[in-house]
């Protein structure tokens, strides 16, 4: 398909904002990025400034446009994607946040999460929502806002505070504080959201102790979510698609039949099954969510949540100080012919999926007096690919076998650890020539809407294998491999 039509892709993603502009056949044309700092104000605790949320993605949006326009194409619709979970009160007359974003990563809230666990409420949010009593959801963290920053919870029953996901927060500025509304992928993260009847759900909204009257409209991922204010971009332009980055991510890789599956391998790693139009809850603690919903068609997926992937390759760098880019890990790692018994469990904000431990730490097993900078290196790019094995374990005892995966996120340029991930797997595994999947994925949805695609199927024929790694390691070793990982996950889960 060739159009003279652009879009314009919205990523807010944990560590930076980026703006792409992509044509119809989901080539991008230009592309800005701003990394923003992270904030630990406590142990375990995750903020962003929300202010830097929005200058940021604004800077790095008119910069994408200002390029695009430049080169005479034509933006006439924009999609948003954002981390998900991510929670902003703000004033709704001012836009001003009442604190900081506390981030997925966060953990404050997970002694309230154990308090309710121990008084058995987790099995009306599974059955409601999809999700498990973890930390990692957005309804403790607005409660905790509520009680905790002074003022907040009667200014929210008095209707004066809105509660928004990354998405809704931006949406609101883009939209000069004219529209609240989320899409149905975040609100399904929210633990607040019924995901089989797609409405907020007053009993839970009354077990977090939620006043209604800060929520969004949830409207399809595929939508009129309004028109930019003037002053924004100098023109209006619609806001037609919303999906949270991993949903994105699927669907830009156009995972859009039941039993597609990708991975992808950024901040964490997030492993998403479309299993169709019907939720499917797992025996083995993955989570049920939405994958998207076009044209009143709820598309459902099963998701594996892994906290740390690439932040534990910037611990390295960050942190250990042992190699000073990311794209060093791959010639380390492969300078050694085994990872000589060294097993690094990245439980840095706890363990997510299939284990659910917010309590965990992170650890390192099986040092020598040997072991030195390639051995760890190697070791924190195994436990990626461990860890998805551990996903892919519990899909299995789900009876679900998916037979490829596709992946995508900063870290698969990296083949050395793909290789390692289809070995691992005993799984091929795909990379596609476009690696910026999530924000190809918002800027497919709002084309859908826009009618610059007519269907999943024009969208299908976009996308196209840049490599495969298929299997080539003995089942020996990977048995070998793989015992020594469980025995490193059994030493660190705390429960
Ligand atoms: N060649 C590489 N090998 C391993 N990790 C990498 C490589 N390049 C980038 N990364 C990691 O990928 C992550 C960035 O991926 P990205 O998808 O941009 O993250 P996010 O969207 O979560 O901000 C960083 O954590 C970085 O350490
Ligand atoms: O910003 P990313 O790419 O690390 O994604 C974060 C996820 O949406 C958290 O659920």
């Amino acid at each position: 398909m060739s159009d003279k039509k652009y879009i314009l892709s919205i990523d807010q993603g944990t560590t930076s904002s980026r703006a792409i502009v992509f044509d119809t056949n989901g080539i991008s044309l230009t592309k800005a990025q701003q990394e923003f700092p992270q904030i630990y104000p406590n142990d375990g605790w995750v903020e962003h400034d929300p202010e830097t949320i929005w200058s940021s993605t604004l800077a790095v949006s008119r910069e994408a446009l200002r390029e695009a326009n430049a080169k005479g194409a034509e933006v006439v619709t924009i999609g948003i994607t954002n981390q998900r979970e991510t929670t902003i009160v703000w004033d709704r007359v001012t836009g001003k946040p009442v604190y900081n974003a506390i981030v997925w990563q966060d953990r404050r809230t997970a002694d309230f999460c154990s308090e309710l666990k121990a008084a058995g409420h987790e099995e009306l949010v599974t059955a409601r929502t999809g999700l498990l009593l973890d930390p990692y959801f957005s309804a403790t963290k607005v409660a905790w806002i509520l009680d905790n920053v002074e003022g907040a919870r009667t200014r929210a029953e008095k209707g004066e505070l809105a509660f928004g996901t990354v998405d809704s927060f931006l949406l609101w500025h883009l939209t000069g504080g004219k529209v609240h509304a989320t899409d149905v992928t975040n609100a399904s993260r929210t633990m607040i959201f019924d995901i089989h009847k797609l409405t907020w759900d007053k009993e839970l909204l009354a077990l977090f102790n939620i006043p209604a009257s800060v929520l969004p409209e949830v409207k399809d991922s595929a939508a009129s979510f309004g028109q930019t204010a003037p002053e924004v971009f100098g023109y209006p332009i619609p806001v037609e698609g919303i999906a949270g980055d991993q949903q994105a991510a699927s669907f830009g890789q156009t995972c859009f039949e039941p039993g597609a599956i990708k991975s992808t391998y950024g901040t964490g790693c997030f492993v998403l099954l479309n299993t169709g139009d019907k939720p499917l809850a797992s025996k083995n603690r993955l989570l049920t969510t939405i994958g998207y919903r076009v044209k009143g068609q709820t598309s459902y997926a099963l998701e594996g949540a892994i906290f740390v992937s690439g932040a534990a390759v910037q611990w390295l760098r960050d942190g250990l100080k042992i190699i000073q880019s990311a794209s060093e890990t791959e010639a380390l790692a492969s300078s050694l012919s085994d990872n000589k018994g060294v097993y690094l469990v990245p439980a840095f904000t706890g363990l997510g999926a299939p284990y659910w431990d917010p309590h965990a730490r992170g650890a390192i097993f099986g040092l020598t007096r040997d072991s030195g900078p390639a051995e760890i290196v190697r070791a924190t790019l195994e436990a990626v690919c461990y860890q998805t094995r551990d996903l892919f374990q519990a899909m299995a005892d789900d009876g679900l076998t998916p037979k490829e995966l596709r992946v995508d996120g900063g870290m698969v340029t990296n083949d050395w650890l793909l290789q390692f991930l289809a070995d691992t797997l005993d799984l091929s595994v795909d990379r596609p020539e476009v690696s910026e999947t999530t924000a190809l994925g918002a800027a497919y949805l709002a084309g859908l809407q826009h009618g610059i695609y007519k269907s999943l199927e024009d969208i299908r024929q976009n996308w196209h294998l840049q490599k495969r790694f298929t299997p080539d390691m003995p089942a020996a070793v990977r048995d070998h491999n793989l015992a020594g990982w469980d025995l490193a996950i059994q030493r660190t889960r705390q429960k």
